[in-house]
């Protein structure tokens, strides 16, 4: 098949890639000249394992290739993809700017039949929006159909989710166009889901809401362990082995961030509300994500009482997550302000993430980082941080306490190189 995929982000730049490794002819699009340049040139904007090797393969052969010029790249491809970002705009809901300009490139070189695929998180009844936006342009309504296919792969793991799916689902508003959708993705072996374009938009919008619920749900019960001296590993393993929750997003920690868990919850809370619709539930699963940083700055004070000018804290991470350099909504992040706000010195270090925090000094290794510091916070959960060399780490301090941010460090290594250890939700 003939793809054009528009936005050469996390999303577009993976599904470009994975399409073209299918055997699609594919041209992935974005406006920016920058990217473009350095796509063409071999450099991926982005970190994520295996993608530089799949992008390179697929572009050698011809298969995969990268255009600035966004209508150019659409004009004579049957089906486009539009992969752009649908951020928070001030009230919460989604900004649909980008996907909007999408269509206007798209309307602009519609030429015989496109079949437009709304791969962007986008708010239900965003694909009758899209008829109607088309239709305004004078576009007939025989010369496209927009279909909705959500994209739930995660970052850092995203080529394994986008050739393993456990669900494609397909919202379309007749058999013909979901057909052709799935035309895409015939070789892979996820369960496909064939629902109307509302059910398909609020699918996305509803797993997302759901994971974040279950966090903040753990973090929540992570602080009645903190109370009580119980331990919320043992909790969460107990939870977990009901089949009909499991184990999966139990991980207590500093709370969720990235570029979708955050910013999907207020959309679809955004969503709602413009219905006359309440959701608070979702309301409080955002709020207690919003002060489970605090939980950590609360821990630090227990220690070290009033955290005041020149307290010397180190922050292992910055990303989101592991395995990612995106910094969108990171937690890890929102922890370095709030230590900022109470005039800690903090110092840095992430593998990947260059220095983003004024005033955070960056160190060039996690053993660098902690030179002189009165407390440790472990606040993105990069797998080097657990081969860590801890009496290195003790010689190094100038304090002994250790916060582990993911409740994922060895506290038995980290007690016999005399440091003390302090997790959430566990005694
Ligand atoms: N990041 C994820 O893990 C993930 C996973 C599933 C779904 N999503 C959703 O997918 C969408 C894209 O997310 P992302 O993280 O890839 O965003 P991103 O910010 O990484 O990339 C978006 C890209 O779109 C480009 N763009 C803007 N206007 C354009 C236009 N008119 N034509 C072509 N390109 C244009 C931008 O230059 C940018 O490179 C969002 O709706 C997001 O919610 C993201
Ligand atoms: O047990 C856990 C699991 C995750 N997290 C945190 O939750 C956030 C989100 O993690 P994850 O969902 O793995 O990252 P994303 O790449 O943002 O993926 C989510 O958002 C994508 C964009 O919509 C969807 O496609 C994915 O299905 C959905 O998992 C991160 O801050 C994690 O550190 C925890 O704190 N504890």
């Amino acid at each position: 098949m003939n793809i054009c995929v528009a936005g050469a982000g996390y999303v577009g730049l993976t599904t470009a890639a994975v399409l073209a490794e299918l055997g699609h002819s594919v041209c992935c699009a974005d406006p920016d000249k920058h990217k473009i340049k350095g796509l063409n040139g071999g450099v991926i904007p982005i970190q994520e394992p295996g993608l530089p090797e799949m992008v390179q393969r697929n572009s050698v052969c011809g298969r995969l290739r990268f255009f600035h010029d966004v209508p150019a790249a659409i004009a004579g491809n049957d089906i486009l993809i539009i992969a752009v970002g649908t951020p928070p705009s001030e009230d919460g809901r989604a900004d649909m700017t980008y996907v909007k300009s999408v269509l206007d490139m798209a309307a602009g070189v519609m030429n015989g039949h496109l079949t437009i695929v709304m791969k962007s998180t986008v708010p239900p009844g965003t694909g009758d929006w899209a008829d109607a936006y088309l239709l305004e342009k004078g576009i007939g309504a025989q010369e496209f159909d927009v279909v909705s296919n959500p994209e739930f792969l995660r970052e850092g793991t995203a080529l394994y989710d986008s050739l393993h799916p456990e669900r494609i689902v397909i919202g379309a508003a007749h058999e013909g166009a979901a057909e052709k959708v799935y035309g895409m993705y015939d070789r892979l072996e996820g369960e496909v889901v064939r629902t109307g374009r509302r059910e398909a938009e609020l699918i996305k919008y509803g797993s997302n809401s759901f994971l974040a619920t279950k966090l903040s749900f753990i973090n929540e019960l992570s602080r009645v362990c903190d109370a009580y001296g119980a331990d919320i590993t043992q909790v969460a393993i107990g939870i977990g082995l009901d089949s009909r929750i499991g184990h999966k997003f139990l991980g207590p920690g500093i709370g969720y961030g990235g570029s979708c868990l955050p910013k999907d919850v207020s959309a679809l809370i955004g969503a709602a509300a413009a219905k006359g619709v309440e959701m608070p539930l979702l309301g409080a699963a955002a709020g207690v994500n919003a002060s489970q940083p605090d939980i950590y700055v609360s821990k630090l004070e227990a220690e070290l009482g009033e955290l005041k000018d020149g307290t010397r804290i180190a922050v292992w991470g910055a990303a989101f997550k592991e395995d990612t350099d995106d910094i969108r909504s990171s937690q890890a992040i929102v922890l370095m302000e709030r230590l900022q706000e109470r005039g800690c010195a903090i110092t840095a270090y992430d593998p990947v993430v260059a220095p983003v925090l004024p005033g955070v000094a960056w160190a060039g290794s996690a053993l660098d980082a902690v030179q002189g510091a009165e407390a440790l916070v472990l606040a993105t959960g990069w797998s080097q941080f657990k081969f860590i060399d801890w009496k290195e780490v003790k010689a190094r301090m100038s304090g002994t306490i250790v916060v582990d941010g993911r409740n994922m460090l060895n506290r038995k290594l980290i007690e016999e190189a005399g440091l003390r250890y302090v997790g959430v939700g566990r005694p």
